[in-house]
């Protein structure tokens, strides 16, 4: 074998709620995950082992728009820092070569980072014949960041801890979402310590039923109303321009509206594929995103499609 491609897909946050910071500096949170069809790819190539080449070259670029700027190309990318951790842990690391076909939006809370950091694994791993259990892969991507577990498993889970603790959510519905691209993105540190100053007295984070109750019956209007996003107000008190954006989603008569993660992409979701394409329509012509995007979820997690 001498290539691996695996596409992984980008998440949206049906609850997140946040705890008090920890003595870490993390926060503890309830984070519902839910995987979305907008995906990127990532193809490991065998390379030549050569002494002026490192273990890791990558390479990046966005097919559908043009979505490769703020991504690191050295050793800092998420997922070159995971092939050195995998390569450190299995013993059987050798010299790769990265592409990234980015499609989910960077800085954008949609986890693209993560995702790729989770395609590289599962890439590597079998690019290298790492006989890895699901477990360790799942620890080592835990230790990557709080959100790289996830788009490893795919589909709808409860995080607990900083969020890598996964439970799998058993989901009925196939939902549609429109998703209101910003061009510029947001730290996830920062919205984290905005949320520090608005809510000095955060509360244990805890589940909520009645989003539990939506998913477990696939009624997406049910859905609709039990999104929330304990971030949402951080998010917005850094951009402010973002409360238009939402609007714009209520005004197409959205089901549900909220920022996704730590922002600034908005997500809203539609009653079917018709609803959604308006909803994207009226997004675009209010002005107030720079793209809209249709995906529907959820989906399942890193998949490999082509081995050479
Ligand atoms: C907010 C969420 C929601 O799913 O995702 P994004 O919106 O960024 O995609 C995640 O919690 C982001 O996870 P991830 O992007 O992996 O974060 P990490 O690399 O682990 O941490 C980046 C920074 O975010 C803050 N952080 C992250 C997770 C957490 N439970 N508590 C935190 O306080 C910390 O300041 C940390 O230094
Ligand atoms: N493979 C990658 N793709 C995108 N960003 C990356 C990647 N590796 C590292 N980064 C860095 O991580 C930051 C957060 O990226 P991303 O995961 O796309 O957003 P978010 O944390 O909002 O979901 C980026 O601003 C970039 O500096």
């Amino acid at each position: 074998m001498t290539a691996v491609t695996v596409r992984v897909p980008a998440k949206v946050n049906l609850q997140l709620a946040v705890g008090p910071a920890r003595e870490d500096g993390y926060h503890d949170l309830v984070n519902v995950f839910h995987a979305v069809s907008l995906f990127d790819e990532v193809t490991v190539i065998a390379a030549q082992p050569c002494a002026e080449r490192g273990l890791v070259r990558l390479t990046a670029e966005g097919e559908t728009h043009g979505n490769t700027a703020g991504v690191p190309l050295d050793a800092t990318n998420l997922a070159a820092r995971a092939v050195h951790r995998l390569a450190a842990e299995t013993d059987a690391g050798a010299p790769v070569d990265i592409q990234l076909t980015k499609r989910i939006p960077v800085a954008g809370g949609m986890a693209g980072g993560s995702a790729d950091a989770a395609g590289a694994l599962v890439a590597c791993a079998t690019l290298w014949g790492a006989e890895l259990g699901h477990d360790r892969l799942l620890a080592l991507a835990a230790d990557l960041g709080s959100d790289v577990a996830f788009p490893l498993v795919g589909g709808t889970a409860v995080g607990t801890g900083r969020g890598e603790l996964l439970t799998p959510v058993p989901s009925t519905g196939r939902y549609h979402w429109v998703f209101a691209l910003s061009g510029t993105g947001l730290s996830t540190g920062a919205v984290f310590g905005e949320y520090d100053r608005l809510r000095p007295d955060a509360p244990e984070p805890r589940e909520d039923t009645a989003l539990m109750s939506a998913l477990a019956s696939g009624n997406a209007r049910a859905l609709g109303a039990a999104l929330r996003n304990d971030l949402e107000p951080a998010a917005l008190s850094l951009r402010p321009e973002l409360r238009s954006t939402l609007d714009a989603g209520r005004d197409a008569d959205a089901l549900g509206v909220i920022v996704s993660g730590s922002g600034p992409t908005c997500a809203f979701l539609a009653e079917d594929r018709a609803a959604a394409a308006h909803i994207a329509a009226a997004l675009r012509e209010s002005g107030h995103c720079e793209r809209a995007l249709v995906a529907h979820g959820d989906v399942p997690g890193a998949t490999v499609v082509c081995q050479e």
